[in-house]
């Protein structure tokens, strides 16, 4: 901290004696040019140099003072609105009074002054700075924690490290099960490559923000053109010292300096952030799937089917739903034990489940029955995929010590035309019976009419 006494006071003194002792020394001056010694050193000659000396002491402090004075106040009173300018703004938020446009000091001076009010304004822009990089990751902590939902999580996330970077493209690339997968890319032509390269497999300790060369073929998709980056920054989504991803932001010019410092403290939030919305879908993932066939469990499908059933209504369009049963199973367990039960369950699902489209729905009624919804279907698509899972299913021996043993199921279709809405229970009901019909006809086989 600077100690300073009075210095204009000091000044007063300084000068002040300066000039007694001037006029003390004057006559040993005067001799020189030969007046006597008795004349200069007569006390009405030394009485005379004395005051003099004093009074050009007196004139130099006041000039000095005169000059010097009006010009530190004035800097002084610049400072002192600008501090209560930025007192008021740490409470009430609104920082553009302390814009370094609006609050700088401009002291025209070449010399020591100009160089205060020149540190003073340089002072003032790291403030303001130090304050926007503030604001900007809280609010972008803000966001992330506005949602718990990954994609869109990711989403928001790469908007804002983008407005912030001032990037025209950019992805998150996220580990998942020891794999690179792609969360999210904005304005990146072939973002999978990004996920695909060698650019992540660093070793524990290397996770730094580092500046890289996007792979062959990636370019930023900008409006007019498609170009390749002159600057790609890759930072690592850091959580406990695990690396959950990578952020890797592209843009058409160098990115400015504080764009790689600023990085390691946005990705804190947002490892912070990533991590808790992981979580939340495993979560959601455990509530959702059987443990054994990892498809949907009965609570969580049935809700689906309920969804499903809204729509079709709504969109007047038809929905089919089979219920599966495989057939003569309580004697697989009782030969081969249980978990060669569990085995021949779970590879029956997942033949089932190549039999399927994209938003069909295929969930773990209890044991070992199971219920298709095949939106969009109507009772003759139905019967066909039925026909085909049953015929899969019986064509797909499993394994079981040395035995390949050949499982058969049992089908009961129902399904709405579109035109007649129905409940969940009454579909699951109708499907039910023709799935005994079947078992009843002889096993291995499809009803999907007759009985109502
Ligand atoms: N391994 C295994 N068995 C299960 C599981 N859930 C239910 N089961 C068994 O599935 C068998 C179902 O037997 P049943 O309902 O008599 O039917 P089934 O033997 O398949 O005879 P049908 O359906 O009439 O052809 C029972 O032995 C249950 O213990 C499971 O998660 N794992």
């Amino acid at each position: 901290m600077l100690k300073t006494k009075n210095v204009f006071r000091a000044l007063a003194w300084g000068m002040v004696t300066m000039g007694v002792i001037m006029g003390a020394v004057f006559p040993l001056f005067v001799m020189l040019f030969g007046v006597a010694e008795a004349t200069a050193f007569s006390t009405l000659f030394m009485m005379a140099t004395l005051v003099a000396g004093f009074a050009v002491g007196i004139l130099n402090y006041f000039l000095a003072s005169k000059i010097v004075r009006p010009r530190l106040r004035r800097l002084s009173e610049g400072m002192k609105e600008v501090s209560e300018v930025m007192d008021q703004a740490a409470f009430t938020g609104d920082w553009s009074g302390c814009d370094p446009a609006v609050c700088l000091l401009t002291e025209q001076d070449e010399g020591e002054l100009g160089a205060v009010a020149g540190s003073y304004n340089a002072l003032l822009y790291a403030l303001h700075d130090a304050h926007q990089i503030e604001s900007q990751i809280r609010h972008f902590t803000q966001t992330l924690s506005s949602s718990l939902e990954l994609n869109e999580l990711g989403d928001q996330a790469l908007t804002l490290l983008q407005e912030i970077a001032t990037a025209q493209g950019g992805a998150i690339v996220m580990d998942r099960q020891g794999e690179w997968k792609l969360l999210v890319s904005h304005g990146l032509a072939q973002p999978d490559r990004v996920a695909d390269s060698e650019l992540f497999q660093v070793r524990q300790g290397e996770a730094i923000v580092r500046r890289i060369v996007l792979p062959p073929g990636v370019t930023v998709d900008a409006v007019l053109t498609h170009f390749v980056p002159a600057d790609v920054i890759l930072a690592p989504i850091m959580h406990h010292g695990l690396v959950l991803g990578w952020v890797v932001l592209a843009s058409s010019t160098t990115f400015p300096d504080r764009v790689p410092r600023l990085l390691p403290m946005l990705m804190q939030g947002l490892g912070l952030a990533l991590n808790n919305a992981l979580m939340h879908d495993d979560l959601q993932r455990v509530a959702a799937l059987d443990p054994l066939t990892n498809v949907y469990n009965r609570r969580f499908g049935m809700k689906r089917l309920d969804e499903e059933l809204s729509r079709a209504a709504r969109n007047k369009t038809p929905l089919a739903l089979m219920m599966l049963d495989l057939d003569h199973f309580k004697r697989i367990n009782d030969t081969f034990g249980h978990l060669s039960g569990d085995k021949v369950l779970v590879r029956m699902t997942n033949v089932t489940r190549e039999m399927l489209r994209e938003g069909d729905i295929l969930l773990r009624y209890g044991g070992e029955e199971f219920v298709v919804v095949l939106p969009g279907a109507s009772l003759q698509d139905a019967r066909e995929v039925a026909e085909r899972i049953r015929f899969a299913i019986s064509h797909s021996p499993v394994d079981v010590g040395d035995h390949a043993l050949t499982v058969t199921a049992s089908i009961g279709v129902s399904a709405i035309s579109g035109s007649r809405t129905v409940s969940s229970e009454e579909l699951i009901t109708m499907a039910d019976k023709r799935l005994y019909a079947a078992k009843a006809a002889g096993r291995n086989r499809v009803i999907y009419e007759g009985i109502a």
